[in-house]
């Protein structure tokens, strides 16, 4: 809010100022001029004192149709106003904007007034169509407070996708195409007839009419996984946690799912047989916590793998009486790479050898510090063997589930992510979806992944059949053509039609898609990234043979200050490069160092069908050289010579301007014409450059083969002589290893 004289506030609130210092007097402010400046915390005042009054005064406006439109600013169009690039234009346009325009002279005001309306009758009159004759418009423009009349009325609102053109805006408003480009040329827009303009622009030109818009997002329902729903927040509602149990091998990831499954489900649903269908319910205190029922980070990466976050809570499973394994490592780098919040259950506490305060300490170094130790990280100790501590870990997740405000709106056609999917003989494709949004009904036509159908049997974790399954509950379904893959998406159609259109879409999509090259990050082409500011942080996934390498090359990658990138370690760990490796690569489009060690044959496959980069090394300068270098875009390509063919020199001939032309007999490969060449006498070669010129008899030649005589000049290159060997090689790109 600024400073502004009485008939500027008049104007803008398009009332007299006599208005304005009535308004004032009532406030107990004494204005008798409507040239008297008003401080800053007046003009809120009277903002204040106008805002109940703007509808009932538009509405009477509307009516009276006084000789100005109301045109309220919008803040981008007064920012352009404020800059002084249109000098005269913008100070006829707004004479009130411009304190130049109006120094205090009453005149000066009424002039600029007159010229507004001069210029917006002239605009308006081209709006008129033939019936209003010049002249009639001439003498409209002289009578002073002149009604804008006959005007085509303007929309209340517009709609419009994407982009308008200045015609089409024109015509949605029913306005002359010229009227629009000179409101824009007055906002600092120069614009032709054809010309596309864009939201903001639109927005700019409407909000000058005083006409509402609105744009129409076509939303392209093939691409439901890209559709961001935003539920109002009264639609939404809290849904249970979806728990996945990660940890090293053997730390007892099975025995502590078992353990929660049998403690809690077979308790809720007497009677029902618990069955495998990919993910299991419990009860906690009255809520639910869904578990996903394969434990490891395989499963959680391959969904991640394929764009779903189905996971809300990790549970990290470490044994008290081993301690951090490399598993365990591996497990904390994908949680905290998918964001996801990790809870510790240092398991085995009945084991004598138990060592919990070994097992707090180790994971410190991975920044997961105990409240009790001053951290963030919820610890609970239990085993899985005699179920003490179960209780306290379903307690907690419930509580971290509570700070993390999950919800969803149950009221919508359903969404989810499959679990599992197999073909049953009996019943067909058969596929467990956990529901992440919206209620699953029977009937519902869907498309899952690249495939649709219709629900016809859905049946819970306890193997019992149910209608409808709601938020964060996993189902299994029938109905499907096909079998979709653990990590598709799903939705729900409006019907059967739908569904199978859109179904049959995706799948011609990713069969266009498996044709086309994949784009992942590769140090090649790194640098274009960069420089498209694409990226800001270089993932790598760093594996070496030994631990001292391993810390060697994360302190010495981290070291690597290119402005703009930043190298983001988001995996290091001894080993050979495993297929989970290249997993945890694709889903953090992420490059893999290897050092002394090789992808085994999974990874290797793996690698090639993701397309991730996987850099070799057995040096770790090179390594750091080869980041740095593709970080600051320096990758060239590597070369290297292959020599094609030799030619001995039997005789040489000097001509004027051309130089010595050696006669060659080739007697091996061939010599082309855009061949290097080195021309080596008695063994030492005493000189490397290009060919001049090739020729057989008198004719130009791009090559010449083992057997042929031909003519050879060197490029500034005389001293030839007889008997000289001349050995032509190129270039060749080679693939890095
Ligand atoms: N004493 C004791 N043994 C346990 C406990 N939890 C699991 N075990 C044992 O540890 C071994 C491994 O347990 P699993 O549950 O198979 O471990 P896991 O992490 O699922 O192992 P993988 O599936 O191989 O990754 C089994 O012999 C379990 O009986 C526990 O709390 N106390």
């Amino acid at each position: 809010m600024s400073k502004m004289r009485v008939y500027e506030y008049a104007k803008k609130q398009n009332v007299p100022s006599k208005d304005v210092i009535h308004k004032l007097k009532e406030m107990n402010i004494e204005v008798n001029n409507h040239m008297a400046m008003l401080e800053a915390d007046v003009v809120e005042k009277l903002d204040h004192q106008y805002r109940p009054n703007a509808g009932k005064k538009e509405e009477k406006k509307a009516e009276k149709k006084t000789e100005k439109p109301k045109r309220p600013t919008p803040a981008k169009a007064a920012d352009f106003a404020d800059e002084e690039i249109f000098g005269e234009t913008k100070e006829t346009a707004k004479p009130a904007k411009k304190k130049g325009a109006v120094k205090g002279k009453e005149t000066k005001k009424t002039e600029a007034q007159q010229q507004e309306k001069k210029l917006f009758q002239a605009a308006k009159k081209k709006g008129k169509g033939p019936a209003k004759g010049k002249k009639q418009a001439a003498s409209a423009a002289k009578q002073a407070p002149q009604p804008v009349k006959k005007e085509k009325e303007l929309p209340k609102k517009i709609t419009f996708e994407g982009s308008l053109t200045v015609a089409e805006l024109a015509k949605k408003l029913g306005r002359e195409p010229s009227e629009i480009i000179k409101k824009l040329f007055m906002l600092g827009v120069m614009a032709t007839i054809n010309q596309d303009l864009d939201k903001d622009a639109i927005e700019l030109i409407c909000s000058d009419y005083g006409v509402e818009v609105e744009e129409k997002v076509t939303i392209d329902e093939t691409n439901f996984e890209t559709i961001e729903i935003v539920d109002a927040p009264e639609d939404l509602t809290e849904r249970p946690p979806v728990v996945t149990i990660m940890g090293h091998v053997d730390h007892g990831k099975t025995t502590l799912l078992d353990a929660i499954r049998h403690s809690k489900v077979t308790e809720q649903e007497a009677g029902g047989i618990t069955q495998h269908i990919g993910a299991y319910q419990v009860t906690v205190n009255g809520k639910k916590i869904t578990f996903l029922d394969t434990p490891g980070h395989e499963a959680f990466t391959t969904m991640r793998a394929r764009g779903a976050q189905v996971t809300d809570i990790v549970i990290l499973v470490v044994a008290a009486d081993d301690g951090v394994m490399p598993q365990t490592v591996e497990a904390i780098n994908h949680a905290k790479a998918a964001n996801v919040p990790i809870i510790v259950a240092i398991n085995k506490m009945d084991k004598p050898e138990a060592n919990p305060d070994r097992v707090m300490q180790e994971l410190m170094e991975y920044n997961l510090v105990p409240e009790e130790w001053g951290g963030d990280t919820i610890f609970c100790k239990l085993s899985a063997k005699t179920k003490d501590g179960i209780d306290q870990l379903l307690e907690m997740i419930l509580l971290v589930s509570e700070m993390e405000e999950l919800k969803a709106n149950p009221n919508r056609r359903a969404i989810g992510t499959v679990i599992e999917a197999k073909l049953d003989k009996g019943r067909g494709p058969v596929a467990t979806l956990l529901v992440q949004a919206g209620t699953l009904k029977i009937g519902d036509p869907i498309v899952v992944g690249t495939t649709y159908g219709r629900v016809r049997a859905m049946v819970n974790d306890s193997g019992r059949r149910v209608k409808e399954a709601g938020p964060s509950m996993p189902v299994e379904i029938t109905g499907l053509h096909d079998v979709p893959q653990a990590g598709d998406r799903f939705m729900v159609f409006e019907d059967e039609k739908k569904a199978r259109q859109i179904g049959e879409a995706r799948a011609q999509r990713q069969l266009q898609e498996q044709r086309s090259v994949k784009t992942r990050v590769s140090l090649d082409d790194l640098f274009e990234q960069i420089k498209q500011g694409e990226m800001k942080e270089l993932n790598l996934i760093v594996k070496a043979d030994v631990q001292g390498s391993v810390e060697a090359l994360v302190a010495a990658l981290q070291k690597i200050d290119v402005e703009g990138v930043r190298v983001k370690i988001i995996h290091a760990a001894v080993g050979a490069i495993t297929e989970s490796d290249i997993l945890l690569a694709t889903t953090s489009n992420a490059i893999v160092i290897g050092f002394n060690v090789r992808p085994d044959a999974n990874a290797k496959r793996a690698a090639e069908s993701e397309n991730v980069d996987i850099r070799l090394h057995r040096i770790i300068y090179n390594v750091i050289e080869e980041i740095e270098a593709a970080m600051k875009g320096m990758l060239d390509p590597e070369y290297e010579e292959k020599v094609i063919g030799q030619a001995e020199v039997r005789q040489t001939f000097k001509v004027s301007k051309v130089g010595t032309i050696a006669g060659c007999y080739v007697t091996d490969g061939k010599i082309t014409r855009d061949s290097k060449v080195r021309l080596i006498r008695q063994g030492i070669v005493v000189y490397e450059g290009e060919i001049d010129s090739l020729k057989r008899y008198k004719d130009d030649v791009r090559e010449v083969a083992q057997g042929y005589e031909c003519g050879v000049t060197i490029k500034n290159f005389n001293d030839i002589k007889e008997g000289d060997v001349i050995e032509a090689y190129v270039m060749q790109e080679v693939a890095r290893t």
